[in-house]
This record gives structure tokens, sequence and C-alpha cells, in this order.
């Protein structure tokens, strides 16, 4: 394979060949691996809500494409999947109708198109015919021409002359600049704009550094367990000590599952900011008995794998509680052999518990909200995600923070986390219910967290707000609350 991806934009005016550059009588084997791939990805993640984060591994694995391959079939995809509203936006002004009635085979293949023409180094000669050959292939000579007519509309420009031409005013209309510029729906700049305390008429400075940093790749996090394995396993097999939480090291490059200690489950992929709301509530004195822990919401279970293992080193256990039966089948996994055997599973309703109230020292709730603190490694969740979708998870979250509190006992501690940093379901959820109840004391989450700088949110810097282009985790929010004693 020729072609390397680089973000350059492509040369400005180079005409593209017209048609594609292979006859499509080709071996029976895709002779472009990596763009077939990507565009199956694609279309997956279109049709039927598929995961990229999920498909792409497995199909590259099923296909057997690797090295550079792999590389480009997955600088594609994610590429694609990232700047995807810009290139709608461009595309628009491409086809001779609205671009919702292209239908969904071939829409997949003027997004991937637009990507190679417009953010890559792929010559546009090549980007062109390689993508109508795939089309060819995929959706037949009648609509590859459309592909064709298409495309080479698109490389008249590059990047920033179509932005010129299809991003709205900077000074009027900031949230719709960034909106088409940063390929996120409006609604989630604005959200993000209000989360981070920033206003149009400034121009919206950090918020754009935030959506910058959703559409930069996202290193690969480990977290050594405690009492299992440690940083420096991980540093002798090539990753890097960690930011911030003392579990961590990242991946430079590679799979994580080629590290032993990963396959051997003595170490896991996770955020630091999820290891660090862990360890936050792990560090808050319990004021007396700290026997029995709690992660209420619990699947997958990358924070009941890391709590397990904390809570064994103290001679503590944890019951890590999980709604969907299979998905606290992969918790037992995460905890499985954690010191002491520290962790229990149970598939169980938090809002409706199986245990006695006031039973917990420490209570973990990592509520189900919009994830929209996750956006750099599920690209497409924003295109998914809705205005409304936060509305719908406020009574869950609510009911969830409130069971928890309820499970912990006086003078014990309630971590509530959200990998979201929407006000709806963070501040809100949290003032709910401490406003209903007159047992609980908020307490400074930023001071359990002294090794990160500028953690501080929310009214009185009382909550702890991780940004990715502040700490370069995930915008993972965190609460701590203690109920009152007598
Ligand atoms: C944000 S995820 C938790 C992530 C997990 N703590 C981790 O670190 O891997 C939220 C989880 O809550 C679960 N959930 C949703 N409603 C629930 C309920 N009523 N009771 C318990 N768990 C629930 C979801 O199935 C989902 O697995």
């Amino acid at each position: 394979m020729s072609e390397q991806p680089r973000n350059r934009r492509p040369r400005k005016g180079k005409k593209p060949a017209q048609g594609g550059a292979q006859n499509g009588s080709g071996p029976p084997q895709p002779r472009d691996p990596a763009r077939r791939v990507a565009y199956d990805v694609l279309r997956a993640v279109g049709q039927r809500d598929a995961y990229a984060n999920l498909l792409l591994p497995a199909l590259l694995n099923e296909r057997g494409i690797s090295g550079r391959d792999a590389a480009l079939a997955t600088e594609l995809t994610y590429g694609t999947l990232r700047l995807q509203g810009t290139y709608d936006a461009v595309l628009e002004n491409c086809v001779d109708r609205s671009l919702s009635s292209v239908d969904a085979e071939a829409l997949p293949l003027l997004r991937l198109g637009a990507h190679q023409l417009l953010s890559t180094k792929i010559p546009p000669h090549a980007a062109v015919s390689a993508t109508v050959n795939l089309a060819r292939k995929v959706v037949g000579q009648h609509r590859a021409r459309f592909v064709n007519a298409v495309l080479r509309r698109v490389s008249a420009r590059d990047l920033q002359g179509w932005i010129e031409v299809i991003a709205p005013d900077r000074e009027r209309d900031p949230s719709g600049y960034l909106s088409v510029v940063h390929s996120h729906p409006r609604w989630i700049v604005k959200e993000l704009a209000r989360a981070l305390g920033e206003r149009a008429p400034s121009g919206l400075p950090q918020t754009e550094r935030l959506l910058r940093a959703h559409n930069e790749r996202p290193r690969v996090t480990l977290v050594a367990k405690p009492g299992r394995s440690t940083v420096s396993d991980l540093v002798a097999q090539g990753a890097e000590e960690g930011t911030y939480s003392p579990f961590a090291a990242h991946l430079k490059e590679g799979d994580p599952a080629l590290i032993r200690e990963v396959r051997q489950n003595r170490a896991a992929v996770q955020d630091e900011a999820s290891q660090l709301v862990a360890l936050a509530l792990s560090r808050v004195d319990a004021h007396g008995r700290d026997a029995t822990w709690l992660d209420m919401c619990a699947g997958p279970g990358g924070k009941a794998g890391l709590l397990a293992s904390i809570a064994g080193r103290r001679e503590a256990r944890l019951l890590a509680s999980e709604v969907q039966p299979a998905r606290a089948g992969l918790v037992a996994t995460a905890v499985h052999r954690a010191p002491r055997d520290a962790g229990r599973v149970v598939a169980a309703d938090g809002t409706a518990p199986a245990w006695r109230p006031g039973a917990f020292d420490r209570v973990l709730v990592d509520a189900p909200c919009t994830g929209l603190g996750a956006l750099r490694r599920r690209p497409e969740s924003r295109w998914r995600r809705t205005p409304e979708t936060a509305k719908e998870l406020a009574p869950l979250q609510h009911d969830l923070l409130t069971s928890a509190v309820e499970a912990v006992r006086p003078g014990g501690v309630v971590a509530y986390v959200t990998c979201s940093p929407h006000l709806d379901e963070t501040d809100a959820v949290v003032r709910g219910v401490l406003d209903e109840r007159g047992d609980l004391t908020l307490l400074r989450a930023a001071d359990y967290l002294d090794e990160v700088p500028d953690l501080a949110a929310g009214p009185d810097g009382m909550y702890a707000q991780f940004w990715p282009h502040v700490h370069g985790t995930d915008a993972m929010f965190l609460a701590l609350l203690r109920r009152d004693e007598a």
C-alpha cells in the first residue's frame, strides 16, 4: 500500500481522475481491504447503530487485516466518523438534492471519499478512483457514477476553502461555527459551553479546545490492578507511566491484548479519570467501619475491577451490582481474583435494592448517562444522542443516587459519577437529591485528588470535573457526599 494518511490537506485545485483506477475485474479478495473494511464499518454504524470501536477490530481480525492496511482502515473509519458533520455540510453543497435523500449504501462512500480528499495526504486522483472503484463493487456502476461526480465536486476545494463556504459567521453565530468546523451537533456545543461556563460573546475558546480534543485520537491507558500487577510491569512491556493515577500506564501504540497482564486480567484498559474517581472514593475517611463497599452500576466492570483490588488490600469487600445480567457477567470477569477474593457480583436493579438500607460504608454510583464525556472514543455517539437524552435519563439518575444514599450508613460516603459534563446529569441531579434530603454533606471532591490540577468545578468548586483538553482524559464528573451522622 503506497498511501499513508496524514493530517495534511490535499493540494488545492488538482483535478481528480475521472472514474475508477481499476476495472472491478480483480481477484475475489478485496484488492483494497482497508477501504472495504472502513466502508463496511461506516455503513453498519449508519444503518444498524453498530459501534465502530467493537466492529472494526472484529472485522480486521476476521479478515486477517494487519499492519499498514489495518492502520489505514482505522484512520479512514475514525477520521470519517469524527468529521462526519463537517463532511456532510460539504457534501450538501455537492449533491444536487438533499443529502438526507442519498441512500444508506452510497452515503458512507461519499463521506469516506470526502475524508480522504479533505483530511489526508492521499492524492486526490487516488482518493477518488479508489473510492469509486469500491463503489462499483458495493453499490454498482450506476451509483458509482454518482459517487464519482460528487467527489469531483468535493475535490474542487481544500478543507479550509470549504469551511469558508459552509460555516456560519463566527462572530454572529459562534456555536453554529464551531458545530460545523469541529463536527459536533449544535446542541452538544451549547451544552459543553454551558458546562465550561462560557457564553457566546466570548467566542467560546475553551469549548473550541474541547471540541478539537474530541477529534484527536485518544491514547490507550491501562490500569495495573493493585495487588495483581504494577505500573512497572506494564512499563517493562513498552508502556509509559501514567500522568496522574498511580495505577496508570499509557500505551504508545499496539494492541493492549498483547500485554501479558491484560490477557491475564491483572491489568485492563481504563481511562485515567475512571481510575481516579474510584481512587477518590477510596480516599475519603469513612468515619469508622470500612468493610463493605458497593458499586451500584458496575457493568462492564472497569471501576469495580479497580475498587475490588483496592478493597481487598484493605480487608474490605466489594459488592458489584449491575441490572443487565450479561453485563454482570463482564463484571464477574473484571473482579475475578481480586486480592482476598474481595469482589462479589449480583445482577440487580439499583433502584429496587436487594440489600439492607445502610449496609455499606462506601457506595459508587456510576450512573448511566449521555456519555458526552467519552466522545473521543465513540465518535459516532455524538450523532445518536439528542437533547432529550439527558432529560430522559435524569429521573433514573436521581433514583439511583437516592438509592445509593439509602444504601450507605450514616458517616459513610457516596461517589456520584458520570462520564458526562452535561449539567442536567451532574449538578442538577446532585443538587436535586441534596435539596430533597437534609442528611447529606457535599465534600470538596478535588481535595481527594490533589495530584490533578484544575479539577474543581460547580458551585464553590465542590465537584471534580475532568476535561479531555485539560487533563487528556475523558470528561468524567465526580461528586462526593457524606451521609450525616445523627
Ligand atoms: C456508566 S455505566 C457503568 C460503568 C462501570 N462503572 C465501569 O466503570 O465499567 C452504567 C451502568 O449502569 C447500568 N444500569 C442502568 N440502570 C441500572 C439500574 N437501575 N441498576 C443498576 N445498574 C443499572 C447500565 O446497564 C450500565 O452498565
